[in-house]
């Protein structure tokens, strides 16, 4: 390999060379100018400076060898192509090549490292972010949990006729909860096939679902009942509902919903009501949490509006008991020809306003009336002319006594009483006279009678007055013993037994 011109005037100049130069001088001047003791000296000298050189050269040629070597290892080390070179300087350039390399790929790999660094650092933040995230996620799905769970239960251990209104708070507390601004419950109607609307809670403004539509068929809106006989519905936009969904789409537009969850209630394998959770002001992405929640809630509205449904079918049931025992009561006190009261009721309230009457010192009038030749009738104009003239005289009666305290019982075939509470005899009379009268304008006919050309009573009065009777029989003798009087003297009148 050839040196350029510059390094081989560099060369010329090499301390070791002058160095050799200078040597040589003092070697020629100590030769030829000295005497023989100095020329020995010399001598010694040069032979050690040349074993110096032979030493010098052997090292040289073994530092040589070792720095090919070295050269070979790191060619192949950094896959260049194999330099042979014999000299210093060509071990030196190609340092120099394998140095700037190396440096090149240190300087790479630092850049890779930095990179490296960067990539990890900025991995650390996400990781910390979506721990930050996943952590707020929790408190929120936890906090939920404890709402949830405290309000549903509270929920199913209130009076049934309370749930109602509860029902309604509760589902605006998780709708607070969730910050959405509507949820509306329909509830299955089975008679009329439909589902109706039956509770919703409202954001402060925004419009109620019901007045949109109170009842729902799901023959107007198949694809959502099919969804909701699968399961929650959940709708984070109402761009990606599907074609089928089409009256649906409309629906919930004009509802301004923009996403929502549907929850279907239900019970024995059917659905027996759902539940909206509407947001209205923006679309919302649905946590799958947030639906599990909202599911176990679900279970315990069920439970809630099952509970509810059978303390209505009870309290429909005792109301149902109730008519028909007070319908059962009124029939074992009305006399069912007159619906008058009967004897047996009669018989009930006599000792009570007796009792009554004796306690308050008030006077009790009782009225005993029996109709004329009743007997001629029936055997003139047959049983049933005979049973719609008892029921005139019963008109009569209930025309003429009306007051609520009255009472007017039929207590045989064709005998009345009448008891009258707080009356004093002289009104009683006159009362009598009345009812007598009024008997006759209605003219019900009866040929066969005697005394006149139609249908007459009898009647006779007597009264309780400041303990006059002991007993309610006594009083009953006295006013029978007035009507014997009144039948006695001709009939058609009224006896009063003073
Ligand atoms: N049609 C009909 N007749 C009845 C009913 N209950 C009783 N009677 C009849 O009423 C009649 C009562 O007759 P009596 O007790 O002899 O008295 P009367 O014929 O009214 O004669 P006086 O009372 O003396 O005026 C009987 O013939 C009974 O059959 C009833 O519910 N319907």
């Amino acid at each position: 390999m050839d040196l350029p011109k510059s390094r081989l005037f560099k060369n010329l100049f090499h301390p070791s060379i002058l160095l050799l130069l200078a040597l040589i001088g003092c070697a020629y001047l100590g030769l030829t100018h000295s005497n023989l003791e100095t020329q020995h000296l010399t001598m010694l000298v040069l032979i050690s400076i040349a074993i110096l050189i032979i030493l010098s050269v052997i090292v040289n040629a073994l530092f040589l060898k070792q720095l090919n070597k070295i050269n070979k290892q790191l060619s192949s080390a950094i896959n260049l192509e194999a330099l042979h070179s014999a000299t210093i300087y060509g071990a030196i350039r190609h340092y120099r090549q394998v140095s700037r390399k190396v440096e090149e790929h240190l300087q790479k790999s630092h850049m890779q490292h930095t990179l490296l660094r960067t990539g990890i650092s900025d991995e650390r933040e996400r990781l910390r972010q979506q721990m930050a995230q996943r952590k707020k996620s929790l408190d929120y799905l936890t906090k939920f949990q404890k709402l949830l769970s405290k309000n549903f239960s509270e929920l199913l251990l209130i009076p049934a006729d309370q749930v109602e209104a509860e029902l309604t708070e509760t589902l605006g507390r998780v709708a607070r909860f969730m910050s959405i601004e509507r949820v509306s419950l329909f509830q299955y109607d089975q008679e009329n096939k439909q589902f109706v609307y039956s509770n919703e809670w409202l954001e402060e403004d925004f419009p109620s679902s019901h007045l949109l539509l109170s009842k729902v068929t799901p023959a107007e809106y198949p694809w959502w009942f099919e969804q909701l006989s699968k399961g929650p519905i959940v709708i984070e936009s109402l761009e990606e509902l599907p074609e089928a969904a089409f009256p649906e789409k409309a629906t919930l537009a004009n509802h301004r919903v923009k996403s929502l969850i549907a929850m279907p209630l239900q019970h024995n394998g059917g659905v027996i009501g759902y539940i909206t959770y509407d947001s209205l002001t923006h679309k919302r992405q649905w946590e799958e949490d947030e639906i599990t929640l909202l599911s176990i809630a679900n279970a315990l509205i069920v439970g809630t509006l099952v509970n509810q449904q059978r303390y209505k079918e009870i309290q429909n049931a005792r109301e149902t008991l109730e008519i028909a025992n007070k319908q059962l009561k009124a029939i074992t006190r009305t006399d069912s020809l007159t619906g008058l009261a009967n004897r047996r009721y009669f018989d009930e309230m006599r000792q009570i306003e007796f009792s009554r009457a004796n306690r308050s010192n008030q006077p009790l009038c009782l009225m005993l009336c029996d109709l004329d030749y009743f007997k001629r009738l029936n055997d003139s104009l047959g049983h049933s002319a005979g049973d719609e003239a008892i029921k005139a005289f019963a008109q009569a009666l209930e025309q003429v006594f009306g007051r609520k305290s009255d009472l007017c019982a039929r207590v045989g075939g064709e005998e009345f009483a009448v008891l009258l509470p707080e009356t004093p005899l002289p009104q009683a009379i006159n009362l009598a006279e009345v009812l007598r009268n009024s008997l006759w304008e209605k003219a019900v006919p009866h040929p066969a009678s005697p005394i006149a050309d139609r249908l007459t009573i009898s009647i006779g009065i007597a009264t309780f007055q400041q303990g006059n009777y002991e007993r309610f029989d006594a009083l009953y003798s006295a006013a029978d013993k007035a009507l014997y009087e009144a039948k006695s003297l001709g009939r058609n009148r009224v006896i009063a037994n003073h």
